[in-house]
């Protein structure tokens, strides 16, 4: 506990003047990101959310694509660079005097492991093979659509087609990628529209869940303030974000909810941080968090695992009918494999490049090369134009103006499955684990409280063992979840030349 009170993180910097500046700093560059629109040739002019990022998912025309790709990171990153370095320097220079050799290894501490790096390394060659089998079998069809003239002789996929501004998640282009067009598809954001859902019933449907498992209900102050869309009366930062108040009775969520599946998933998310504050709310302050920061982005998502399959979105009556067949099988394995197979090396990568600034392995006039020499490696994406080193594209990505760490998503998505295991187990299902639901089991939820409840007073193996059975994290709770689509990609990827070289070429094939 004295440790934990004692770290401070950068206010521990001595020099106030120091302190101010790097605060301005962080500020200045928060403030770059927060106002970023991009204007089209054609006269229009998009935000963020949701102009931009509806555009991103939903648009076909390669050339409207790369100009709102290339407009964003002109009127981001491009504008941070030199702010950036200065912060890193004082931020380094902040934490000095707590011991830490720079902001790197002070975040790293918080995972509480000599081995933590190596340990991520080798989860993600673990996962490797399934990325590149789904990798693959998405560059084809997009090959298919685009023509091959687009895609670079390395194997790479142009970042700005995979339906997200930063190419962190494929499920936006499940309709190009289909495997069984006539059979169920799971997306039912037209259902949700058809039913007119709103955000408030959103709210409720994620409450319902939490409720079902005989976890905290969502208290009436959280409901009272909490900002659930996009306020008119003022400008707000409308990345999804879930808040502690550390006085055991104020917890709240703002997020600028758009009426689809994509943020009936994000509730969940932002849901399990609240319930999280909550379930440790009577702990000592100093314990009063995450048993590691992976295991809090990891609640909410390990949720929505079952609230994501056919059969419980049946069961809410999001979905009429569930086809139980391979076809059916393999278009919601593959639904979810775009959503959370794909974001691996994104979620590993972002703080590979972060560490190594802050550690000087990476200098300012380097930023962007380090940037997409990770990039074309471990995440397969290639950027559609040329990039120089006065561009600076991490900062394209909010949490790096935000300053918020980033590896903690890439332990979420491991130590999720690992959690969703434990808890089907707990609620007595048997069968296969992408078709588990742990919908009103009591049994799940007390497991899994009991785990919550402990905040960060235990070290996190303690906290994993305590869930299941075993301490450390492990690919193959993911790995067993998608057995079945593995077995299937290599069958489609069969003849084709699977994966990507490192480096990014230039060339292109041929038309
Ligand atoms: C006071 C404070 O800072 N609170 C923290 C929580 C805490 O630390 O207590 C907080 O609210 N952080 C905001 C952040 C928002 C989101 C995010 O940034 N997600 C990542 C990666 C990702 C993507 C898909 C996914 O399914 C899960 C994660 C991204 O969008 O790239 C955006 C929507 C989802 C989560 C969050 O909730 O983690
Ligand atoms: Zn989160």
């Amino acid at each position: 506990m004295f440790r934990m009170i004692s770290d401070i993180g950068t206010d521990a910097m001595k020099d106030e003047a120091k302190l101010a500046r790097m605060n301005t700093l962080q500020s200045d560059i928060e403030g770059i990101y927060a106002k970023a629109t991009v204007s089209f040739s054609d006269g229009q002019t998009l935000a963020l959310e949701p102009g931009l990022t509806q555009l991103m998912a939903s648009s076909r025309n390669y050339t409207k694509l790369q100009e709102a790709w290339i407009g964003w990171r002109d009127n981001t990153g491009k504008l941070m660079r030199d702010k950036y370095a200065d912060f890193v320097t004082l931020s380094n220079e902040g934490v000095s005097s707590l011991g830490y050799h720079d902001t790197g290894e002070y975040w790293r501490s918080w995972y509480e492991s000599p081995t933590f790096e190596p340990d991520l390394q080798k989860l993600l060659e673990e996962l490797k093979p399934l990325y590149s089998n789904l990798h693959t079998y998405v560059r084809e069809k997009l090959m298919d659509l685009y023509g091959r003239d687009k895609f670079p002789t390395s194997g790479q996929i142009p970042a700005h087609l995979l339906g997200n501004m930063w190419a962190q998640q494929w499920n936006n282009i499940y309709d190009l990628v289909i495997p069984y067009p006539d059979k169920t598809s799971v997306d039912v954001t037209p259902e949700l529209k058809n039913q007119s859902y709103t955000p408030l019933r959103m709210f409720r449907t994620a409450e319902e869940f939490f409720k079902s498992l005989g976890l905290l209900p969502m208290p009436d102050r959280f409901w009272n303030k909490s900002i659930i869309v996009k306020p008119t009366d003022r400008k707000m930062v409308c990345h999804a974000s879930a808040e502690d108040f550390y006085n055991q009775k104020d917890f709240r969520i703002k997020m600028c909810t758009d009426i689809n599946m994509e943020d009936l998933v994000t509730i969940h998310h932002e849901m399990g941080h609240i319930q999280y504050f909550m379930q440790y709310k009577d702990q000592p302050v100093p314990f009063r968090d995450g048993a590691n920061p992976g295991f809090h982005e990891a609640v909410g998502d390990t949720l929505a695992l079952s609230v994501a399959t056919p059969k419980h979105l049946q069961t809410i009556g999001l979905l009429n009918s569930v086809e139980n067949d391979e076809g059916s099988d393999i278009n919601y394995l593959l639904s979810m494999a775009l959503e959370k197979i794909a974001f691996l090396p994104f979620g590993y990568l972002i703080d590979q490049w972060r560490w190594s600034v802050f550690s000087g392995e990476t200098p300012k006039d380097k930023f962007n090369d380090k940037w997409w020499e990770l990039r074309c490696k471990y995440q397969g994406v290639s950027p559609p134009v040329e990039r120089t080193s006065t561009d600076f594209d991490p900062g394209a990505k909010y949490h790096i103006p935000s300053n918020t760490p980033y590896i903690r998503y890439f332990v979420s998505f491991v130590v999720q499955f690992q959690f969703h295991k434990a808890l089907c187990e707990a609620a007595g299902q048997t069968g296969p684990l992408h078709k588990c639901d742990i919908y009103r089991s009591k049994e799940a939820g007390t497991k899994l409280g009991d785990m919550l409840r402990l905040g960060s007073s235990k070290p996190w193996p303690y906290a994993m063992e305590a869930l299941t059975g075993q301490p450390n994290m492990s690919a193959k709770a993911l790995m067993d979840y998608f057995a079945p689509l593995t077995a299937w990609l290599e069958k489609q990827n069969a003849g084709k030349q699977v994966g990507w070289q490192d480096a990014c070429s230039n060339q292109r094939h041929a038309p």
